[in-house]
């Protein structure tokens, strides 16, 4: 059988490399890593994209670690699961801005996601409260996602938050060429982009992060390194870093704001105690709810056909997204549930 099924991906994909995507293949996808509370914040995403009738699936690229019954309750809520391998950094000593940020790495898999031509990537601590698939008709070959914040105490390994810089307000601490050489390039917050998936991108990413010292902001960091030659600034409305609401309310038009990334601490909806800094605000405490009105809500419950294991609507029925499923991705998700180890090679 998985002979059989190896042949049929590898004729149809030319030979152990995936076909190209069909043209407009489109699909969102978050990450997901460990066993612990973050699928919570994956069913809310699949629940407020249903909510906006978003016309994409979305995909969770999940670590070997995320125990089945997680993966199941993804599944019931419409997720095309797909497990990845891990990605780590080079050994180091580096102080991570936060200690998990290591397993961040491994978002980098996405870019092997070649069935699908583009992809919007979204945290699983973020919630999309207006429909935001135009996104996808942005021209191709750069790299979109909304500017970062430098002022919170996370940044304070940075010389921009020690002299008060951030590029939210450039105008307001001057950056002092003579002293500190060129300002920094823009920086993008990385728990939302637009990306291409591409093989031969993936192999670059893969390779670059082996020979680059890990930083306090880990593949965010690493990711605005990568690909700074490409990025294009997309406006905050898309992915409201929560620190904007008190560093840079002047740049928030709360009542217009698409996306919003639950990341400053004490912030991830199902979690939230209301006792860190900030927390207390009544904008805050209104998005919590707006997040919680929308994890509760069973009329968001996905109604769809089964989805299989490796990540496709298990029958050929339209699937959720509208889309029906794709002979080429059957074939390579199940091809991909085969232990390649035990399979012959596709040639
Ligand atoms: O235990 C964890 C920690 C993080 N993540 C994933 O990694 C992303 C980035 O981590 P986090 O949101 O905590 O970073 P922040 O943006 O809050 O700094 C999360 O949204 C999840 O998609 C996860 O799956 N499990
Ligand atoms: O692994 C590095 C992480 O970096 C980013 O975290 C945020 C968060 O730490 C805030 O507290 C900071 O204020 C903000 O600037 C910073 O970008 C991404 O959101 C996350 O997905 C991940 O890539």
């Amino acid at each position: 059988m998985a002979a059989a099924i190896l042949k049929k991906a590898a004729m149809v994909c030319g030979y152990g490399r995936p076909a190209p995507a069909p043209k407009g293949r489109r699909a969102y996808v978050t990450f997901l890593a460990g066993d612990g509370d973050y699928w919570k914040g994956v069913v809310g995403l699949a629940k407020g994209l249903r909510k906006v009738r978003s016309a994409y699936p979305l995909v969770v690229a999940v670590l070997p670690d995320v125990p089945e019954d997680h993966r199941r309750i993804l599944r019931s809520q419409g997720c095309l699961v797909r497990e990845i391998e891990p990605v780590y950094p080079p050994e180091n000593q580096t102080q991570f801005a936060m200690a998990y940020y290591v397993i961040n790495y491994s978002k980098l898999r996405i870019w092997e996601f070649v069935e699908y031509q583009k992809m919007i990537y979204l945290d699983a601590d973020i919630q999309v409260y207006d429909n935001i698939d135009h996104l996808f008709d942005l021209p191709g070959g750069y790299f979109y996602a909304v500017m970062d914040c430098f002022c919170e105490k996370t940044w304070s390994h940075t010389p921009q938050y020690k002299i008060g810089y951030c590029q939210q307000c450039p105008d307001k601490v001057s950056w002092p060429e003579d002293k500190l050489g060129p300002p920094p390039a823009l920086y993008f917050n990385a728990g939302m982009f637009v990306h291409e998936p591409s093989l031969a991108t993936a192999e670059s990413l893969l390779k670059t992060v082996k020979s680059t010292p890990p930083t306090p902001f880990a593949e965010q960091d690493f990711l605005n390194m990568f690909f700074k030659d490409i990025y294009k600034p997309i406006p905050g409305v898309y992915n409201l870093v929560l620190a904007m609401l008190w560093r840079h309310p002047e740049n928030v038009e709360l009542e217009k704001v698409k996306v919003v990334h639950y990341c400053a601490a004490g912030s991830k909806p199902w979690r939230y105690t209301g006792k860190e800094a900030n927390m207390d605000r009544e904008d805050i405490k209104m998005l919590v709810k707006k997040w919680w009105e929308i994890y509760n809500d069973e009329s968001l419950d996905y109604k769809g056909p089964a989805v299989a294991e490796g990540g496709v609507p298990a029958t050929a029925e339209v699937a959720q997204d509208g889309l029906k499923a794709q002979p080429l991705l059957a074939a390579l998700s199940e091809a991909r549930a085969v232990n390649y180890a035990t399979a012959p090679s596709a040639a």
